[in-house]
């Protein structure tokens, strides 16, 4: 599989810079997420690389030869919209087969070709169907399964699951992952959602404002942001965040702030005592954050519930700390009422902490 090498890419749409030097390296066979909030640049990004839009400057490499000067179909990809755009007189088969016949390759080739995705993809029996009589996800496999028949060896995908119900959503998001093991491909893949970021990718380019502010496994994203935009992206429920200062008290050391008052440990504490601004926003994961009506005070935040909202096995709250909002999980069978005040014990390695100005992690 080609690797793909972005170096120092910009984007300018006239005098605005939208890409402000995108340095980033695809392996062999990696599924690589581009993620971040709407605008910060993902789809203009992948577009770049499909050539359907210009490079303003820097370069794309493909296995080493740069290709921005190269017309999209002499690119070796093969891209899947958020719109699908099937040829709605067509049916699933010529759908699938139709850059083979443009290519005027034999019959026997094509039809072995379309028997072989439309198994990869589960269409086998809808084969004779026109997309009008396909469902949602039925029609989305079909502009996988063309994309696949082309035989490139990068395959982009630009919110192929957007236009599906939550449900499907989570079903296709499920084949994606079983399928990108079976195709072994080069996948860049564009999302404003962070679950499907999270389970899909090998690696996740997390961008925001037209940067990339990470790149690495899921893993590394969830346990290491490196600043707090990551921190907030990443996660669901997202990381609670409280403005505070670190104290010192008898060799101890404390994120003192409007109504909490947490002891760090080990690593956390030294990191904290050596930061030279002692003003910092602390970060805490609500599944860092455990009820226990016999907490450690020093380790712990008192929360007055103001929400709580039923999710099935585990209930969401929103609660006071002080002046700000804290997000934490309960067991739904714990009996709790609005405006009850609780203890939740703090996990010492889920405390993260930020300059409060730079917002980067100490
Ligand atoms: N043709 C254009 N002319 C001017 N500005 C543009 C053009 N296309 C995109 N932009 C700007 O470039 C920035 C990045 O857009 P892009 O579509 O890449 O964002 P995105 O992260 O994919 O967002 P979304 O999830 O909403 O599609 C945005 O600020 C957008 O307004």
């Amino acid at each position: 599989m080609p690797t793909i090498h972005l170096e120092n890419l910009i984007k300018r749409y006239g005098d605005v810079e939208v890409l402000h030097g995108i340095e980033l390296e695809m392996a062999d066979n990696e599924f690589t997420v581009l993620v971040g909030p709407s605008g910060c640049g993902k789809s203009t990004t992948l577009r770049m690389i499909a050539g359907l839009e210009d490079v303003s400057e820097g370069e794309i490499y493909v296995d080493g030869k740069p290709v921005s000067h190269l017309e999209p179909k002499d690119r070796d990809l093969a891209m899947v919209f958020q719109d699908y755009a099937l040829y709605p007189h067509m049916n699933v088969a010529q759908n699938i087969s139709f850059a083979l016949r443009l290519a005027r390759r034999p019959k026997a080739e094509i039809d072995k070709k379309v028997r072989e995705v439309a198994d990869t993809v589960g269409l086998t029996e809808f084969l004779a169907r026109k997309p009008g009589a396909l469902s949602g996800g039925q029609r989305q496999r079909v502009a996988m399964a063309r994309a696949l028949a082309k035989d490139s060896g990068i395959f982009l995908f630009d919110e192929p699951l957007s236009n599906l119900d939550a449900k499907l959503r989570g079903q296709m998001r499920a084949e994606l992952a079983l399928m990108s093991q079976r195709v072994q491909k080069n996948m860049i893949y564009v999302t404003h959602d962070q679950i499907e970021a999270m389970t899909l990718a090998d690696r996740i380019v997390v961008m925001h404002g037209g940067y990339i502010q990470q790149q690495g496994t899921p893993e590394e994203l969830f346990k290491r942001p490196v600043n707090k935009f990551v921190a907030g992206f990443m996660g669901m429920p997202p990381m609670n965040f409280l403005n505070g200062e670190i104290v010192e008290r008898d060799g101890d050391v404390f994120v003192a702030g409007d109504g909490f008052d947490v002891q760090l440990e080990g690593e956390k504490a030294a990191t904290a005592r050596a930061h030279s601004s002692k003003e910092i926003t602390m970060g805490i994961r609500p599944s860092d954050l455990s009820f226990d009506e016999n907490a450690d005070p020093k380790k712990s935040l008192t929360l007055d519930i103001e929400v709580s909202e039923y999710v099935g096995a585990q209930s969401v709250l929103l609660c006071k700390c002080g002046s700000a909002r804290v997000m934490v999980e309960l067991n739904s069978e714990t009996p709790v009422a609005l405006g009850q005040t609780l203890t939740f014990a703090v996990n010492p390695g889920g405390v993260h902490l930020f300059d409060r100005k730079s917002e980067v992690a100490l």
